[in-house]
């Protein structure tokens, strides 16, 4: 049984105006245990949509959302948020929105000092565990939020861009730390992004998306072992694929 299941899931939005519009029509999904998935898809397709369907924040139109097996009825411990922008507490140190959780939680203050202990290093960041959000680079701030996330133990760590408002290098380098964190402590993580290569460096399934309405229009196994090298054949091989499948789509769409 997968970990997570999406089954004949629609979404419908009222707009201001009392439109309604189908975000997502008819999408079925099993997300396994332990694996890497990056949604893509032109804006609008629906991405964030069935990220906050899989979180609880939202509840579907028509379907179910299953985790384990169970119905998702809302937010829940097993499962944490990464957004793209930097969701930081700006009052709270960089300790106190690791621990944010925890607290929350009712954890005893040593216990969660021990726990942000161990993610502030996780993450090279001990050395600023007593500053402010503003004394931060973007990349220290979104390794912060992943820090918050990951410190209440999640199952499921679900991403909407999280990357994308840092330089290129930066990113490259929470990559390869997120990619180090996802293997060590066995996640399983959804993903979503514009960017082919990040999914490619990243995912070990791709479920390309189309729009209007939101649906999926294929998904692809990456079996390339990690680290993957951006230099190689396979990986351009790859790229191509998927960046093929988004523009197949937008074709078809100018063409109906
Ligand atoms: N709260 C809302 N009320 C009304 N319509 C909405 C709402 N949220 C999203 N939509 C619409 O639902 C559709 C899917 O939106 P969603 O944000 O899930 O797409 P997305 O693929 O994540 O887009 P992007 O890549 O631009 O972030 C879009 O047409 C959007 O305008």
């Amino acid at each position: 049984m997968p970990l997570i299941s999406i089954e004949h899931v629609s979404h419908l939005y009222v707009g201001t105006g009392g439109t309604p519009s189908w975000a997502l029509r008819d999408v079925s999904l099993g997300l396994e245990r332990g694996r890497f998935t990056c949604l893509v898809g032109p804006s609008g397709c629906g991405k964030t949509t069935l990220l906050q369907l899989i979180a609880g924040f939202l509840k579907p139109t028509a379907g179910s959302v299953q985790l384990d097996g169970k119905p998702i009825s809302g937010p829940g411990p097993d499962r944490s948020v990464v957004f793209q922008e930097y969701a930081l507490f700006a009052w709270f140190t960089v300790r106190q929105n690791v621990e944010f959780g925890l607290r929350v939680a009712g954890m005893k203050a040593a216990e969660r000092h021990q726990r942000s202990d161990e993610l502030l290093a996780m993450i090279g960041m001990s050395h600023a565990a007593d500053r402010y959000p503003h004394e931060l680079s973007g990349g220290m701030r979104q390794r912060v939020a992943v820090a918050r996330a990951l410190a209440i133990h999640p199952e499921v760590v679900l991403m909407d861009e999280p990357f994308a408002a840092v330089d290129a290098l930066t990113r490259a380098t929470l990559q390869e730390e997120l990619l180090r964190l996802w293997q060590q402590l066995g996640l399983s993580i959804v993903f979503i992004t514009h960017n082919v290569d990040e999914a490619v460096f990243l995912a070990d399934d791709v479920v390309v998306m189309s729009a209007h309405p939101g649906s999926i229009q294929e998904i692809m196994t990456i079996d390339m072992p990690h680290p993957r090298d951006r230099g190689s054949p396979e990986f351009a091989r790859w790229y191509a694929r998927i960046n093929a499948a988004l523009h197949r789509d937008q074709k078809q769409k100018q063409a109906a």
